[in-house]
């Protein structure tokens, strides 16, 4: 039953089901009345949208073809090291400036793209669809590496084929999680700031909105090269969830409190507003360091000296057998912040996520919808990412859980 349901009925259900909401939020979000001929005709784009997503599309792609220096990913199952470019801060301070100056040029640059955000997604749409069809024509026919794939057809379109795809000598991923998929919500959430602004005047609570998302987003790309070690990468292969979802999930409803915030004017006061803005910082600085214990822990060579919190780090060295039978070690953290819990960084995950959309307090629920995705999407995440965990350290995990109980928030979950 459970492999029915996994395989059979979520796919098709997920695809119908998110590939049609996103132009009902993008209604809903501005307001407008929600029809079947608007929808139809925002699914199809229009000039703007094609114009501005086939300039954006070529920007990032033009940024993993200039020379740059590379990083790498782990080793895959089947002994393939994948290299990135490793240029994602530069790309995303470049991608603001060019943004700003064309605003400048441009005055009303912002407020097209928040006027024709339904049609900016149906775009993304198309485009998206037609990719993960792409992938999986590629997967059925060139895979990169030969598996059984005893699958429904639809579920192979869901979850993709190939671990790294690359076209045209780019890797797919990076293309559409880093950078479409993020710098595409950057851009847009900054062009709803200022589109608010032009219609409603300033407010710190759409400020505070914005900068948070932003401040996230540039700590993302300061931290690019560690996202390729994480379970998008290593373990999701590239179709409808990963790509879709970044390229159109990611713009249409990780942006949605601000989109909504513009024709839904906030109504918080300014010092609650600052509140949230430096409760916020906080989160996101915390959940930034819960990663950054984790990766220089991982780096430190000589881990008797690597101190955390004021004391040399404690550990469990796992042994494992990789899938293709080699020896090897990994060495799990009980100090600092992953001694507190095992996934501290999703809590405060969620709770950066609540004090961004905070600002929109009391013009309901909606602005909130994201929030509650991610809590679903992190609770179905944790359960995926130890069940890896399980398989790959055995007995080793165990014990981890044995120390470090909780899985959120200690002594309740
Ligand atoms: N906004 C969003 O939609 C989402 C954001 N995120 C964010 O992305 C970031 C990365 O998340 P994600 O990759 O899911 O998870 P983590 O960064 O928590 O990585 C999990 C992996 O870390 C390793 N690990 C687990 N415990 C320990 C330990 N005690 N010591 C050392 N290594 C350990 C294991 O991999 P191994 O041992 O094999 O290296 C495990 O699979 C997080 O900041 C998260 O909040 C994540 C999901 C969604
Ligand atoms: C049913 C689908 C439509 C759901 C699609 C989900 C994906 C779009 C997202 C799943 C995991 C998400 C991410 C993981 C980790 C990240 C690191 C963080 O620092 C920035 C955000 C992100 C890249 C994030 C992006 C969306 C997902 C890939």
């Amino acid at each position: 039953m459970y492999n029915k349901l996994r395989y059979e009925i979520v796919p098709p259900l997920f695809l119908g089901f998110f590939t049609s909401s996103v132009q009902l939020f993008a209604l809903f979000g501005s307001g407008e009345q929600i029809s079947l001929t608007k929808v139809i005709s925002n699914s199809l784009g229009n000039s703007f949208s094609w114009s501005l997503v086939a300039v954006f599309s070529t920007w990032a792609v033009i940024w993993l073809k200039i020379p740059s220096s590379q990083t790498s990913g782990p080793k895959t199952y089947y002994d393939y090291t994948p290299t990135y470019q490793n240029n994602g801060l530069l790309y995303y301070f470049s991608s603001l400036c060019a943004f700003i100056l064309s605003i400048l040029v441009w005055k009303d640059l912002h407020l097209s793209i928040y006027r024709n955000t339904p049609q900016i997604l149906g775009t993304l749409n198309i485009i998206a669809l037609f990719l993960c069809l792409l992938l999986y024509v590629k997967g059925k026919f060139y895979p990169d590496v030969a598996e059984e794939q005893h699958f429904p057809q639809l579920y192979l379109y869901y979850r993709g084929i190939d671990l790294h795809p690359k076209i045209w000598g780019i890797d797919i991923k990076q293309l559409t999680n880093c950078r479409i998929g993020l710098m595409g919500w950057q851009l847009l959430i900054l062009s709803y700031f200022l589109a608010g602004v032009d219609l409603n005047g300033f407010s710190l609570a759409a400020f505070t909105n914005c900068f948070l998302q932003s401040m996230y987003l540039c700590l993302f790309y300061e931290w690019e090269g560690v996202y390729f070690h994480t379970l998008d990468i290593t373990l999701d292969r590239a179709g409808y969830y990963l790509c879709w979802g970044c390229l159109v999930w990611v713009p249409c409803f990780y942006t949605y409190s601000s989109y909504y915030m513009v024709h839904h004017a906030p109504v918080l006061s300014s010092s609650t507003s600052a509140a949230i803005l430096c409760i916020g910082v906080l989160c996101i600085v915390i959940k930034c360091r819960v990663d950054c214990e984790k990766m220089w822990f991982r780096e430190s060579k000589n881990d008797k000296q690597f101190v955390l919190w004021g004391s040399p780090v404690k550990y469990i060295t796992a042994k494992y057998k990789s899938s293709t039978g080699k020896e090897r070690t990994s060495r799990l953290l009980l100090s600092g912040t992953w001694g507190v819990s095992r996934h501290l960084n999703y809590t405060f995950e969620l709770l950066s996520a609540l004090f961004w959309s905070l600002p929109a307090l009391g013009t309901g629920i909606t602005p909130f919808f994201y929030f509650i995705f991610l809590f679903i999407l992190l609770i179905h995440r944790i359960y995926r990412d130890e069940e890896k965990c399980s398989k790959q350290y055995g007995e080793f995990w165990k014990e981890y859980c044995s120390k470090v109980r909780y899985r959120l928030v200690p002594y309740i979950y």
